[in-house]
């Protein structure tokens, strides 16, 4: 009786205090990236379900979400991607997974991430997973029941109903203004100080030792001025569009030296960070970031240098890959997340290479890549890199110039000399 006890008072506890107050809360499930997600607060009253919710939470099946809590950002990131693993390897085709998250709406780092499960399989598989989860990680789970029109959550305990608590009823809520995915996009997923990237590595060198060898790399770059050096130009642009060809082509015509971000002293740690979580691995390139900045310091004292990729791939890649869905879920054209860190040395000049999705993949395949992409990863491609170029376009101090890159080799390098020429005095 004690135990049971315990246990519910445990789990109200976890709810209040963890989940934060779910009245003022709005749940987002990513129930068709195509779409807008869905929207839904919670209520004592009975609220009727919209045709778009019921499509969700009308079917067949059991519904369950769960959100991932924990006092450490950096054990939270990691076992939400440990679930995520999981409940794609170990769940029946029968069950689907969708992103789920709950935020207050447009309150900056007021998102906690978590997933929505619709369990159509006459097995209790999802249930022992969720059993599982709940005993050995920071999660809170919840179930949904229906009622004809109507459908409410509750605390789910594998053990017993929590029949004690109000239903909290499923209610319908317009689209939030800001998609919740760019709510947290500072310091999760962006970093705007090399201070702010520095610490999470530092905060998670006891479970990833090969943190403390960045840092230390981080920590042995002496810092520099640029004041009377050399031209510093970028080359940004996806995969293929054909960065490395041109940068070398300058290296040679401009007699300037090549540099990149990630830099070369970081490769042996960069398939590490990039199992690690999106927390994780962004961190690690933003700190890639600052310790190229005092190569192209030392390196624009004597010669023009040529950067390929810089703190526009590290912003446009984390912010693509943050926010869920289509190019409208971006953050705002003159949203803060585009802004250059004050902190990081800026390049005189930032040339955006672009090609057509159809040449992109021809170049890609000639390199051997890309030959087996089914056609629903395809489309999920397609939305990123959407997403990546809007992104690119969008930042803002120093703004990337766009360069046409489909033609010749030899053609790109003339335009993109005339634009240094007439930007760069070179
Ligand atoms: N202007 C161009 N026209 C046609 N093919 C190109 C051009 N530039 C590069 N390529 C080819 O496209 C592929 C990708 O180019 P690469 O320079 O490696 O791109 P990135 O460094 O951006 O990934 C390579 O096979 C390269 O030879
Ligand atoms: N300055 C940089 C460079 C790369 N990156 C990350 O690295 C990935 C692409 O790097 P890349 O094209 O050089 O990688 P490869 O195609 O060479 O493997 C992107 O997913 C970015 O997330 C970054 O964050 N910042």
């Amino acid at each position: 009786m004690r135990l049971k006890f315990l246990s519910r008072f445990t789990m109200l506890k976890r709810a209040m205090f963890r989940c934060g107050e779910l009245s003022s809360r709005v749940f987002a499930v990513e129930f068709d990236l195509r779409t807008q997600p869905l929207y839904f607060t919670l209520s004592s009253n009975p609220q009727e379900l919209h045709h778009a919710h019921q499509q969700l939470f009308g079917d067949d099946g059991k519904l369950f979400s769960l959100h991932v809590h924990s006092d450490s950002r950096t054990e939270k990131a990691r076992a939400h991607a440990e679930i995520k693993h999981k409940l794609s390897v170990t769940l029946s085709r029968d069950c689907d997974v969708f992103e789920a998250s709950s935020f207050i709406p447009d309150v900056k780092n007021s998102v906690v991430k978590g997933f929505f499960i619709r369990d159509k399989s006459t097995t209790a598989l999802s249930e022992d997973i969720l059993k599982t989860l709940q005993q050995s990680k920071s999660v809170c789970v919840f179930s949904y029941k229906r009622e004809g029109e109507y459908c409410w959550q509750e605390l789910w305990s594998p053990v017993n109903q929590v029949q004690e608590s109000a239903r909290q009823y499923v209610t319908p809520a317009a689209a939030a203004e800001h998609h919740p995915s760019t709510l947290n996009i500072t310091n999760s997923d962006v970093f705007y100080s090399m201070h702010e990237a520095y610490k999470v590595l530092q905060e998670c060198s006891d479970i990833i030792p090969e943190s403390k060898e960045v840092l230390k790399l981080v920590d042995e770059q002496s810092e520099t001025s640029r004041a009377d050096g050399f031209p510093v130009i970028v080359i940004e642009g996806l995969d293929a569009t054909g960065k490395t060809t041109l940068t070398e082509a300058l290296r040679e015509s401009l007699n300037a030296t090549l540099l990149k971000s990630p830099p070369q002293c970081l490769a042996p740690f960069r398939q590490r960070f990039d199992s690690e979580p999106p927390l994780i691995r962004r961190a690690f390139y933003a700190l890639g970031n600052y310790i190229t900045a005092a190569h192209i310091g030392n390196e624009s004292l004597r010669a023009p240098v040529i950067v390929d990729r810089y703190w526009h791939s590290t912003a446009a890649y984390a912010i693509a890959t943050a926010v869920g869905g289509r190019v409208e879920n971006l953050p705002k054209p003159d949203s803060e997340l585009y802004q250059w860190p004050e902190d990081l040395l800026q390049p005189n000049l930032v040339l955006l290479l672009t090609v057509s999705p159809e040449e992109r993949l021809r170049r890609l395949r000639d390199r051997g890549q890309d030959k087996t992409v089914e056609e629903a990863e395809l489309e999920l491609n397609q939305l990123f890199r959407l997403k990546v170029e809007e992104a690119y376009k969008r930042i803002q101090n120093p703004a990337c110039i766009i360069v046409d890159a489909s033609p010749s080799p030899q053609e790109v390098l003339r335009q993109v000399q005339h634009l240094i020429r007439n930007k760069c005095h070179l």
